[in-house]
């Protein structure tokens, strides 16, 4: 941006200064030049992904257009397609996949691959139908940063974790007057792995069925893109272990009263329990369907009904069994003034993080409830597969 060639008056000798400062502030730092990728991928935009003297234009399979990608064929020549390991085991035939490592896993496409065929590795809505695809050439070679950082920003995007990375070498074309965003892959995963910043933006108090004196505390991240929230019930004493809830949003058991979950009856009754005691702290985490978003919920919902468990079908779709950062309920609390905790749940891996980033877990007590002939299954797989204690 030449901020000076728009500044009135520019024989003035501090104008220039002025206008040299004015750009540098004006410059997106590094979280905001992550969240434009995150906002184009999104959109099904392309953006420009670099590492070292590498370029390369991704988009999001889920999000592009047809006729963009193939703008970009046309002009780039094919793309690698990236989707993660856990994907890979799933849709390809065992003997593409044997030895692959965990992480992104990028295919050279046949000369055939049309964008029908992106969308068949991508999706798994017909997996059940076509089964798996292959053989394939899997690149095994060389640096994958640029794959890496891909695969972590489509995920933290909550789109279906499967990209196309067009090369761009210098000599091909020149982009120059097409405003794409551009990122640093190494930058994005530091960003990506950074400990998430919060700010507390808002609070109120209003009275709740469990308890008439609450107040809600609204979070923002960084980047702006989702808030999380704190309610106080009661007047917690600070000389005592605070009784408390950290809840993961879930639409459909929380608001619609699904019985595939046992989620909406452990939030009501967390906040029962708290009414009684006279105090708690519910931290209210929108990391819906374990951090991949509720279309990704709804994909994971229809792999299970055709016969995966929660975890199989999480796989299935690209992810890892759980994308949750239980950090930011640690950042919550201590903002709160709340550093020990009382934890309800079953989950060990919330008392973990807990633990591990400055809140005291004096106990945890187990919350066992809302369970039905249509989630026993469910509970039973997260107790054999994650480590739930039942
Ligand atoms: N991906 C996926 N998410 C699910 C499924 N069923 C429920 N969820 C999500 O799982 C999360 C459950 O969150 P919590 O109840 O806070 O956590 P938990 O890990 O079960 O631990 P505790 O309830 O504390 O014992 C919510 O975000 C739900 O939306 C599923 O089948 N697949
Ligand atoms: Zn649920």
């Amino acid at each position: 941006m030449k901020i000076d060639t728009i500044v009135p008056g520019i024989s003035d000798p501090n104008a220039k200064m002025r206008a040299t400062m004015l750009s540098q502030s004006l410059m997106p730092n590094r979280t905001e030049r992550v969240n434009r990728a995150r906002g184009d991928l999104a959109m099904g935009m392309p953006y420009i992904l670099r590492h070292g003297s590498e370029r390369t234009v991704m988009i999001a399979i889920e999000t592009t257009t047809r006729e963009r990608f193939n703008a970009l064929e046309r002009g780039l020549g094919a793309p690698e397609l990236v989707i993660s390991s856990k994907r890979a085991r799933s849709v390809l035939t065992a003997a593409v996949t044997a030895n692959l490592s965990e992480g992104p896993v990028r295919i050279r496409p046949p000369a055939s691959a049309d964008f029908d065929w992106y969308q068949r590795l991508a999706d798994p809505r017909h997996d059940h139908v076509s089964g798996p695809a292959g053989p394939l050439h899997v690149l095994r070679t060389g640096d994958d940063t640029l794959q890496n950082a891909g695969l972590g920003l489509v995920k933290s995007a909550e789109l279906i974790p499967a990209f196309a990375l067009f090369p761009l070498g210098t000599e091909l074309l020149d982009l120059n007057d097409v405003p794409l965003t551009q990122l640093d892959a190494s930058e994005a995963l530091a960003e990506l792995a950074g400990r998430p910043a919060l700010s507390a933006v808002a609070a109120a108090s209003f009275p709740l069925e469990a308890h008439d004196v609450s107040r809600l505390h609204v979070f923002r991240d960084a980047d702006g893109q989702r808030e999380h929230y704190a309610i106080v019930i009661g007047q917690p004493d600070p000389n005592r272990p605070v009784l408390a809830r950290l809840h993961s949003a879930c639409f459909t058991g929380d608001v619609l009263g699904s019985l595939k979950c046992d989620c909406g009856p452990q939030l009501r009754a967390a906040l029962s329990r708290m009414g009684e005691e006279g105090a708690g702290v519910l931290i209210y985490l929108n990391q819906e369907g374990r951090g991949i978003g509720l279309a990704n919920k709804m994909r994971v919902y229809d792999l299970q009904s055709h016969g995966r468990d929660t975890v199989e079908a999480n796989h299935q779709l690209g992810f890892e069994d759980d994308e949750r950062d239980f950090r930011l309920a640690a950042t919550m609390l201590k903002q709160i003034g709340i550093t020990d905790i009382r934890l309800l749940t079953n989950n060990p891996g919330k008392v973990d993080t807990l633990a591990g980033n400055g809140i005291r877990v004096v106990e945890r007590v187990p919350l066992q409830v809302g369970r039905t002939a249509h989630n026993r299954s469910y509970l039973s797989v997260k107790a054999l597969k994650s480590g739930h204690l039942l």
